[in-house]
This record gives C-alpha cells, structure tokens and sequence, in this order.
C-alpha cells in the first residue's frame, strides 16, 4: 500500500547567475529558477525526484549533489563533478532520477569548483510515507538552512587558494539563514556594542527571517547547515531544544540550551512555545570552531498574534566561546541511536586516514595519508566502470594506514606532498570501518575541525578521542557497537580520531571528504570505488566527456566493464 502511494516528483531548474544582496551587499549569487537559496523540495519517503536540471551559467559546468540520500542503484545521479558524472556544459540539460527513501531533513548543492560557496543550495525535505508516523509529535514545522557567505567572489577564493604565496579565503563576511543575512548593521544592535540598527522590514532580499509560531504548541526545527567554513551553534531564547534526528535518522532525545552544527550536518529538534506570549524570541546562530570574526546571524521566533516587527527586548542568546572544544565534545558525543539498526559486530577492513595540511611546490593543500586529491578529466564512475585505467591521475593506490609513530602534536616533520587520485577500491558487502585522524597543520598547536561527508552511504559513529588512535590493542576495543548514530556526516575534533563504520552495499564511485569547500578544493578527500562492476548501464549523459566520451564515440558500451 505504501509502494503505491510513492509518486514521481517533476522539476525544471535552470541554475543561472544572478545579482542578489543575501547580507545586503549586492554580491552575485548562484540561484535556481530566479530563487536563491533554490526551491524546497519536498517528498515522501519512497518517492522518485526527478530533476531535469539546465545549466544556464554562460561559461562553465554545473552539477548538483543531493547530500544525504543515498542513490541506492542509482550512482550517476549523486551530482558530483569528475566523480559521479561529466559536469553539465552551458545550455545544456542533465535529468536526475532518484528515490528518496528515508524521511529526513535533507539539502542539495553544488558539487563543481567551489560553485557551492556562491550559492548553489537549497533544501530537501523527506517526509514519512502515507501510513507511517515519525516517532516524535509536534504541531508545526520550521526550516532553517544555514551558510555562510563572502564578499569576494568565488573565484577570488580558489585563485587564493593555488597561489604561491598561498592566500587563505578567511573567515566569511556574514552568516545567512534561509539565505538572508545583515552585514556592517544588526537587528539587535542596542545589545551589539558599535552596531547600527538594521532597517528591518520591507521585501529586501536581507530581511529578517521571521518564524511564525503560536503558544503553546511544538514546533519541529529542521536545521541544516551547508557552509563553506564555518562551524555553527544554534540556540533560540528562552527556550530549550530537544533534539531528536540527525542527517535523516532518528536519535535518542536529548534536551540541550543550543546545538552544534557542522557543515553537512542536519539535525531535527522540537520546541516547544511555553514562554511568555507577549515578547517575540531570538533565534540566534554563531560562530563555534575557529576564530568568530563573524557575527551572529539573527532570525525572530515570532509568537503570534504579537507584531513580526516587535524585536524581543533581550539579547541574543550568546554563542559558546569558539575553541571550548570540552562542550563541542559533550554535545557530539551525547548523539546516539534510535530504533536505527545496529553495526555488524565486526568489520572486513580498517582504513586509518591521516589528515595533514602539506606543500606541494609552495602551495598549500590537504593530503590524506600524503596523498592530495585531484578531480581528473574524466569522472571516476565511468573510468572505472568502463576499465579506462590510463584515464585515472594515478596507477598507485592510496595506503589503508599512515605510520604508526606519526607525531600528531607537532606539524608535519616532512610536509612535501604528491597528488593522486585517493582510490580505495572496496568489495561488494564488505564492513568497512574508516579511522579519521586529526593532526596538527603547518603551523605550531594549530589543528582544525574537520566535518567528513560520506556519499552513498549512511555510517554508524563508533566513536571519538583525542590524540592519536591506538589500534586493536586500545581504542579500537571501546567502540560502541550498541546504539552508535548513523549519519553521513561525522566531525574530527583537533588532534582526535572518529571512528566509523559502514557496509559496502551499494555499488557506484563515493566521495568521502572534509565537507569545509576550499578544504575539498585544497584536496582534503578520497574516493570509493566500491564492487564497480556491478553499477547498472551509465546513462551517456553522465559520461559524454573525457574518455569515457571517446570510448564510447568507438563503440564502447556504457555498461560493459571492462
Ligand atoms: O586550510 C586552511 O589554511 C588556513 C591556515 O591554516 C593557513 O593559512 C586555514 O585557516 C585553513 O583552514
């Protein structure tokens, strides 16, 4: 009956560049249909999305990654360039086709350069099929996609990036909720020392987010974060937030003042309007992480039948000091499982990946196990579905392990490194368990945080620590394997370790990297290329450029694997 019930879901998207002012500034934007952030979509479990997607930028490639769902059998639509498909040329349209099939709080963006960071997201919202009840209840819904934003465009940004001498893109000019940010003025200035009042109303692309609620009822927050740096906390006024899923799974409940968020990650918490009906609340997102030199961004928990305009007298809730890493950890650590499946007790194979900021002839990148990551020519799905071997950047397969006695307190004592393609090659069904390791960057007691995104695949979090991971004989033994979270996207504190572990059951090419944009660019990632040989014919589309386009115009299947 609820098979039945599943629907295909028709869009027609043209991504185009367009001026837009998200803080205020009139900057230029990647949006969707004339809409930036992008249209909403929103489904119910079991349902076909199909977008037919048309890149109207003038001069270059686009894709779109929808993060989060997993492309069961359907690898050459997860969106990523050079990965997962050819990039769609100007002009031209790409169709994607694919079931979502967990309810969830998802978004989708851009997966091409750094086409992400100027704008190219939007929002996916699964609901529970016809028939099915979420185990949590709440009267009314909320959403709140969260960026950040830069003045420079992004192009500035990734030039910044391949220079000798390297120019780092810094800290982004303002935070923007459902794409609406305030530079250089404040909606709460009275509180904010050397700001000047924002005028708030009007139909200005940067006025305030109002969230309209009544008392006395339970919203569901849906919160998702997609930006380029910044690590984010949010917190509302007054009230307390129970958090109940996280990346499209359950988690057990949990009360908390403020939540965490990491780019890649989206969570769902319930808030309940039990406050006085008279004022309006702040809902209040900052900076965690790294240096805020960014200010909060600001949205009104507007209770209704109060006036949208009537700002609360308050201050925003204040964000928890940057580098108090000890409450990070405390609120990471309290996410767990509900009702999601447990992890098979053991796993086929450990990879242990070593995250170190390098050089590579004066410039700066992000190596895993030493190696930086380039994006050839020709995306991975298709070479290696095809067997087109001399079409990857690299015969050598990356190392499952990093040396033992690496020191990850000090930098790097050999920093040189080379670039490959990062190819961990995994077999159909096998219990994959991945180990993240943080260390310290080029500079003295710096090390950062880093969110991992995993592609065609939820995993269970098995666990963190700090410093380095002791193996069999110590840490690998005090995983939890009773009610770990699934999730796709998991953080690396500063000099710790996350453990994860997933299975390999579903054929395609799967990013996993460092979800922070110009960290990617700098090469902070790797691919699995898992039981390739059994991944369906590849639509042509998905493979008309490089060799795979050359093969293929020689009479080539799209589907023999070579
Ligand atoms: O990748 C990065 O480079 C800079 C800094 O480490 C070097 O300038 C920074 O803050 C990053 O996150």
């Amino acid at each position: 009956q609820c098979a039945a019930a599943a629907k295909a879901r028709h869009f027609r998207w043209e991504v185009s560049n367009m001026f837009w002012s998200p803080d205020c500034e009139e900057k230029v934007v990647i949006g969707i249909n004339g809409q930036f952030p992008g249209p909403t979509i929103r489904a119910k479990a079991g349902d076909t999305i199909v977008v037919h997607l048309k890149n109207g930028l003038h001069t270059e490639g686009v894709v779109i990654h929808w993060h989060g769902i997993r492309q069961i059998g359907t690898p050459w639509a997860d969106g990523t360039a050079s990965i997962s498909q050819c990039a769609i040329n100007p002009e031209e349209t790409f169709t994607y086709r694919f079931v979502v099939d967990k309810p969830g709080t998802y978004f989708y963006h851009g997966h091409y350069g750094m086409q992400r960071a100027a704008g190219l997201y939007g929002s996916l919202i699964v609901d529970v099929a016809d028939g099915e009840e979420e185990p949590f209840k709440y009267d009314g819904e909320l959403n709140l996609l969260l960026s950040d934003w830069y003045h420079e465009s992004i192009y500035t940004q990734m030039v910044g990036l391949s220079s000798n001498p390297f120019r780092w893109i810094g800290e982004p000019q303002s935070l923007l909720i459902n794409g609406r940010g305030q530079f250089n003025c404040s909606l709460a200035a009275a509180h904010t020392p050397g700001a000047k009042q924002c005028a708030g109303a009007g139909n200005r692309h940067c006025a305030p987010v109002i969230l309209p609620v009544l008392p006395n009822k339970t919203y569901r927050l849906r919160v998702a974060s997609t930006t380029s740096l910044a690590s984010l906390n949010l917190a509302v006024g007054n009230h307390k937030l129970t958090v109940v899923e996280a990346d499209g799974n359950y988690v057990e409940p949990f009360d908390v003042d403020d939540i965490d968020i990491y780019s890649g990650d989206s969570y769902s918490v319930l808030l309940t309007t039990d406050q006085d009906t008279s004022a309006n609340y702040w809902v209040s997102v900052g900076v965690r992480g790294r240096q805020p030199k960014t200010a909060p961004a600001l949205a009104v928990l507007n209770y209704r039948p109060n006036r949208a305009s009537r700002l609360p007298a308050s201050a925003p809730p204040a964000t928890p000091a940057w580098d108090d890493f000890a409450r990070s950890k405390a609120f990471t650590y309290r996410i767990l499982g509900r009702g999601t499946p447990p992890p098979p007790a053991t796993s086929d194979r450990r990879i242990e990946l070593l995250n170190t900021q390098n050089r590579m002839g004066g410039v700066v990148k992000w190596s895993i196990n030493n190696m930086s990551m380039v994006l050839p020519a020709t995306p991975y799905l298709g070479s290696l579905k095809m067997g087109l071997r001399s079409a990857l950047p690299s015969a050598a397969r990356p190392s499952d392990t990093f040396g033992r006695g690496y020191d990850v307190t000090r930098p790097p004592a050999n920093p040189n490194t080379t670039v490959g393609d990062n190819v961990y090659v995994l077999a159909h069904n096998a219990t994959v368990d991945v180990v993240l390791q943080n260390a310290n960057a080029l500079a003295r007691n710096v090390s950062e945080v880093h969110p991992w995104h995993l592609h065609g695949h939820d995993f269970w979090v098995l666990g963190y620590g700090d410093g380095a991971f002791r193996g069999d004989a110590g840490d690998a033994a005090a995983l939890n394997l009773r009610n770990p979270p699934l999730r796709n996207t998991a953080v690396i504190f500063p000099y710790g370790w996350t453990a994860i572990r997933f299975v390999s059951d579903n054929p395609g090419v799967w990013a996993f990297h460092c979800h922070i944009e110009p960290h990617l660019h700098m090469g902070m990632g790797v691919i699995f290329a898992e039981a390739v040989d059994r991944v369906g014919e590849l639509p042509k589309a998905a493979v008309s450029c490089g060799a795979t386009a050359t093969a293929l115009m020689a009479g080539a299947g799209a589907g023999g694997h070579v």
